[in-house]
């Protein structure tokens, strides 16, 4: 075990560019103690990256190289004493490759785009064995408001007060990373400080899912029944999730009706509009809008301001506000990508020991400004359209006169018209060589409906934003 070290150096010298090998693998410190191998890194930074890039070739090598199973785990030098910190800590060990989060949240890339959350109890944090599912994390003391979600928050607010007898349903959608988790989460912390008794559940609908198909496989539909039926507060996470899903959807039935009629809080979110969720059954939609439903949109300059500079009190860093007006210009389609940003800012900070200024901010976002300092092309704008009403690329040229199809086709014809220079008949050309009059028609149509529709201009702010960015 003693020579484990050396020989892993050896290899990771032949593997990485000497940069990298620098940068992250020389500067580790290493020790063991009985059965355990012990790496320390001299930051968080350098601690998160191993851990999500060479963590596993660590492990990898200590089972060619070491006989017998060991533990190894990844800690931080303490700077001043230099001397090592036993915690944080991650941790594996070498039959099962486990990692457990160690890392403070803002050292951790938040991802552009939640991936598809399997079984996830609570997207954002394990639980803490609350078996409410809820996150303390998230509160409405350090929801950030403003004209984006203002009338959410105070629906969120009203049912936390009176759960039951205010609106319910109550039905939030909106964009991905825009807070509706974080409001959700927000109401059930609510209630349960003023009721500390109150049944809470709150939970993603992928687990949801899970549970109707576990109460299947062990027959055991009678126990689902009592434990959801007899909720005071139910919370539940992207219901899109339950496209497809029929019997998830029958049990949701009965149990959305149950509670309802018990006067107990039903509160939903999900990424559109009630009549809009594709593969879910009519009465189930017709039910979603029996209450409130309200929108979250993407936060203005000055709320996205307003974000930044909370999320750095929280996290305790002083962040001026030249910084949070250049990082809020750069990143405008989500919440979760301005904290992706300022998480970089941040560990490009801890790792290089520079203050946060403008320049600091420019260097960490510079591949974010480059994508965006790209021009607009009209690929660019049918492939956001495309995939944002999830059709095909292809149907934004072919002949198709479906309302599925020709509505974002028009949409996205409108858009190029007024995020590009290209004129009618080469944006018509671009759509599967269409006359000018009809992309001329379109642009028409679309202003009109922008206009009187405010689902469609909510989903134009959007596109456009998404297109800009
Ligand atoms: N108004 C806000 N004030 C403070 N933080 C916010 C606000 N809106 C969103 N956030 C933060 O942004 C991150 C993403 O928000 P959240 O997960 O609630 O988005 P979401 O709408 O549920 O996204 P998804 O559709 O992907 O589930 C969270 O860390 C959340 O705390």
């Amino acid at each position: 075990m003693e020579n484990f070290w050396s020989i892993c150096l050896g290899r990771f010298e032949q593997e990485l560019s000497a940069q990298q090998f620098n940068t992250w693998i020389k500067p580790l410190h290493f020790e063991t103690h009985n059965h355990t191998l012990r790496l320390f890194a001299p930051n968080r930074f350098v601690q998160q990256w191993v851990k999500d890039r060479f963590l596993p070739r660590i492990q990898n090598l200590a089972e060619e190289l070491i006989q017998h199973p060991v533990e190894i785990e990844l800690g931080l030098q303490d700077p001043s004493m230099k001397k090592q910190m036993a915690a944080p800590v991650v941790k594996t060990a070498s039959a099962d490759l486990k990692v457990e989060e160690a890392a403070a949240p803002f050292l951790q890339e938040t991802p552009a785009k939640k991936p598809a959350a399997k079984n996830v109890e609570s997207k954002k944090s394990k639980p803490h064995g609350n078996p409410s599912g809820l996150n303390s994390a998230f509160n409405f003391d350090n929801f950030v408001t403003g004209r984006a979600n203002q009338l959410a928050r105070a629906a969120a607010l009203q049912v936390a007060e009176n759960p039951g007898t205010a609106y319910n349903p109550l039905f939030i959608y909106g964009g991905v990373g825009l807070g509706k988790t974080h409001l959700l989460q927000a109401i059930g912390n609510h209630l349960k400080m003023n009721r500390p008794d109150a049944k809470i559940r709150y939970l993603h609908a992928e687990r949801y899912v899970s549970d109707v198909v576990k109460a299947y496989e062990l027959k055991a539909f009678d126990e689902f029944k009592r434990q959801y039926h007899s909720l005071d507060l139910l919370l539940i996470d992207d219901i899109q999730f339950f496209a497809k899903k029929s019997r998830t959807q029958e049990e949701f039935f009965y149990a959305f009706n149950s509670l309802i009629e018990a006067k107990k809080q039903i509160i939903i979110t999900c990424d559109t509009y009630p009549k809009e969720i594709v593969d879910v059954d009519e009465r189930l939609r017709t039910r979603f809008s029996w209450g409130l439903t309200v929108a979250v949109e993407p936060p203005e300059l000055e709320m996205r301001v307003a974000i930044l500079l909370k999320k750095a009190e929280e996290a305790k860093f002083v962040l001026h506000e030249d910084v949070a007006f250049f990082i809020a210009k750069q990143v405008r389609s989500s919440v979760r990508e301005l904290e992706g940003a300022l998480n970089r800012i941040v560990a490009m900070a801890n790792f290089t020991g520079n203050p946060i200024d403008v320049h600091l901010a420019k260097d960490a976002l510079k591949d974010l400004i480059a994508v965006r300092g790209r021009q607009i092309t009209m690929e660019n704008i049918q492939k956001t359209v495309a995939d944002y009403y999830k059709i095909k690329v292809a149907e934004m040229y072919s002949k198709k006169r479906s309302r599925n199809f020709a509505r974002p086709r028009q949409i996205a014809m409108a858009l190029a018209r007024e995020l590009t220079n290209h004129s009618f008949p080469e944006i018509g050309e671009a759509f599967g060589s269409r006359h000018h009059t009809t992309v001329m028609h379109a642009c028409e149509e679309v202003e009109q409906l922008r206009q009187n529709d405010p689902n469609v201009a909510r989903d134009i702010a959007f596109l456009t934003q998404v297109i800009r960015d």
